[in-house]
């Protein structure tokens, strides 16, 4: 049993013999577990941050992240980088995920706004945390399948894989000016921001002859550095979804005209979205390309299967002010060990992860730290509360091009194409499937007609809806993979258009199963319980089969609406269909929310936990509100200012 925490020595070490006959990976850390900050959490922000932070040679990191490295075996790295392996497996189903290396396995509480279903809700356990795209296989899978490249034959894949598309988009103007007025911090600022949305990414223009899209991709110079060294790489695919260029055509003849560009600061419009995907060889770049910028840093050490177990708290038992010193955690589920920062600890561990070891560490609600008897170090009864999170859903029709219906129907044109990947970058594989993106703001008048008024005092530039072109079949979102092999066995291909609620009004929560981390906490997210929502839901699905019925649409169409068909016609219909086909689109946040103390706030507008020293929460629990669209490039800006925030604090 570790000692006791208060008071604990900065450099206890040689730990008093606490650790005997420990296994040689962890001697190194004995050696040494002092460092200037501490970092819990190697996913999207945590990463990033701590990479910027060891740029100083002067300071030493420790990184604890609980996952492996996903590079570590052939067949989860495979599954990580080929793009088009994003449609494997995004399903709702919680029976799923059974030997999932590198996702947590989350399954939310039921769902009364979605049918009353426990949806799976992937988040990646690993080096790059969610921004990697992560599969999951069975144990024999590294050495069944010998080549890095090749994926497994599909009707052996769990349907456990969770898939990030890799979308890269920034917020609105608008949007940003909200976390201004939340936290009262001008920095927060769009513009003033402009330069560390810039920072992480280097963009490398489309290549339109490969691509052959018609009208070809778009974007605007003016929003990338072209300065920049990355690490992240942004571009676009060696490919367009054949069905993308009629949902394009579509959205413009329903009133959504073509936009150049989803980063400078609007959305609004339809475009071809930048994704993060590496030019060089066509795979996905993930937060783990900080990691790999800083593997030769001798100042930086990341240590894999680390679970934080809490954060050591000095709370000084005259009532001064707790100081965070270190994190305890096991390595390998051996041991537990201590690792102690002399300047920050800071907690990257996402919007489930992070709420959950503040509250263990005695930092949460009244209610929640007594239930489990936690001794209290900072009341704080907004942590775990306020999550908000995208939800989409999407009707289906068969039609007439080339989409990943084939590539799990046809095994020889999948071997064609994973050749046509590997060897040229070329291909279907190449892409994340939903390609093109539109964002549509509705008028007041249309607001208030639908019953959704509430959302005619979201900054204008706001969208209330977001449209995926998504080639394939999506209909209930259990198993994408299996259900296209079921409903494209007579060779029929189908296209969808999914609907996302990007102005959701319905907030969830995180709260604690038990006092230990190694208890997944409990998630409701609530989707869908807010009248408003439900309102935006039903009058989205209207519109998606207004796009699918115009003239531009047409030529790509086969059919009359597949899923769910005809018979869902009334607004009840609708909205039960949408509640019980809905899929989280994994933008989880908000649940150790920036902002002011008196309206209940866990962090300062500079990422600092209220009532504790030395701590810090950089991740997507940390936003102020959610902003419309893809989170990551939001993820990538925030640990670039919180870096320069915590530099600048310690010189
Ligand atoms: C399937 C999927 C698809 C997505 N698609 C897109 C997209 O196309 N575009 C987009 O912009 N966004 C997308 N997102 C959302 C985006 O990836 C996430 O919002 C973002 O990655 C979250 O970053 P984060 O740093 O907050 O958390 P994460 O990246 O999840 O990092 C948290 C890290 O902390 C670790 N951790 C947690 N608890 C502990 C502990 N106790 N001890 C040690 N380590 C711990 C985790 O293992 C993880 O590595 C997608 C997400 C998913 C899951």
């Amino acid at each position: 049993t570790p000692t006791p925490l208060a008071n604990s020595p900065v450099v206890p070490a040689p730990l008093n013999g606490e650790y005997p006959n420990l296994p040689d990976p962890l001697t190194p850390l004995l050696s040494n577990n002092t460092y200037d900050y501490v970092v819990v959490g190697a996913g999207t922000a945590g990463m990033t941050l701590a990479y910027r932070l060891a740029q100083d040679p002067n300071v030493k990191v420790a990184v604890l992240e609980a996952g492996i490295d996903y590079t570590s075996n052939l067949v989860n790295q495979a599954l990580v980088e080929i793009p088009g392996a994003d449609t494997i497996g995004c399903g709702a189903s919680e029976t799923d995920f059974l030997n999932n290396m590198i996702d947590w396995g989350y399954v939310t509480a039921p769902q009364t706004g979605a049918g009353n279903r426990q949806v799976r809700y992937a988040r990646g356990k690993c080096l790059g945390g969610s921004s990697a795209r992560v599969g999951a296989f069975n144990m024999m899978g590294a050495s069944t399948y010998p080549s890095p490249f090749f994926p497994p034959p599909l009707p052996l894949l769990p349907s456990s894989h969770l898939c990030n598309f890799m979308l890269y988009q920034r917020p609105t103007k608008g949007s940003m000016q909200k976390w201004v007025d939340l936290t009262g911090d001008p920095q927060w600022n769009f513009d003033a921001r402009f330069q560390d949305f810039k920072k992480s990414v280097k963009f490398t223009p489309p290549k339109s002859n490969l691509r052959q899209d018609s009208p070809s991709a778009q974007y605007s110079a003016a929003s990338f550095d072209p300065a920049s060294t990355g690490p992240l790489q942004v571009s676009f695919p060696n490919f367009a979804q054949p069905f993308s260029k009629f949902v394009q055509l579509g959205l413009n003849e329903v009133g959504i005209a073509t936009t150049q560009d989803f980063n400078g600061g609007s959305v609004n419009g339809v475009q071809y979205c930048p994704l993060t995907v590496n030019p060089q060889g066509g795979g996905r770049s993930t937060s783990r390309s900080f990691f790999a910028a800083g593997q030769q840093l001798p100042n930086l050490k990341v240590f894999n299967e680390a679970l934080a177990k809490r954060i050591i708290i000095d709370a000084p038992s005259n009532g001064g002010k707790p100081i965070a010193k270190g994190v305890r955690f096991t390595q390998f589920s051996l041991q537990t060990l201590d690792v102690y920062a002399t300047k920050e600890v800071i907690v990257s561990a996402g919007a489930f992860g992070s709420p959950q070891l503040l509250m263990v560490s005695g930092i949460g609600p009244k209610d929640q730290l007594e239930r489990f008897n936690i001794k209290t170090i900072v009341e704080a009864p907004g942590v775990g509360q306020n999550m908000l999170d995208h939800v989409f859903a999407a009707p289906s029709y068969p039609v007439n091009v080339d989409t990943p219906t084939r590539l799990v129907n046809d095994p020889v044109y999948l071997a064609a194409q994973t050749a046509n990947f590997t060897i040229n970058q070329l291909g279907p594989l190449t892409s994340n499937t939903a390609d093109l993106l539109a964002f549509e703001r509705w008028s007041d008048s249309d607001l208030s007609r639908i019953g959704a008024g509430i959302l005619t005092t979201y900054p204008k530039d706001w969208p209330t809806v977001e449209y995926f072109s998504a080639a394939g079949y999506i209909g209930d979102f259990s198993n994408l993979a299996a259900e296209n092999m079921r409903v494209g066995a007579d060779g029929t291909q189908f296209g969808s258009i999914l609907l996302a609620l990007v102005s959701p009004r319905s907030k969830g929560t995180v709260t604690l199963a038990s006092a230990d981390t190694k208890d997944l906490p409990i998630i409701d997210p609530r989707w869908l319980t807010d009248p408003v929502d439900q309102k935006v839901a039903i009058e989205g699905f209207k519109r998606t089969r207004k796009v699918f019925a115009s003239r531009a649409m047409q030529p790509v169409l086969t059919g009359p609406e597949f899923y769910p068909g005809s018979k869902v016609q009334s607004d009840a219909d609708i909205l039960k269909w949408y509640q019980n086909n809905l899929l989280t689109v994994w933008h989880a946040a908000c649940t150790v929310r920036m902002g002011k103390k008196e309206d209940g706030a866990v962090l300062d507008s500079n990422l600092r936990v209220y009532g504790v020293d030395s701590l810090r929460v950089v991740d997507a629990s940390s936003f102020p509100d959610l902003p419309p669209g893809h989170p990551q490039s939001v993820i990538y800006m925030l640990a670039e200012r919180a870096a320069d925030l915590i530099k600048a604090a310690h010189t």
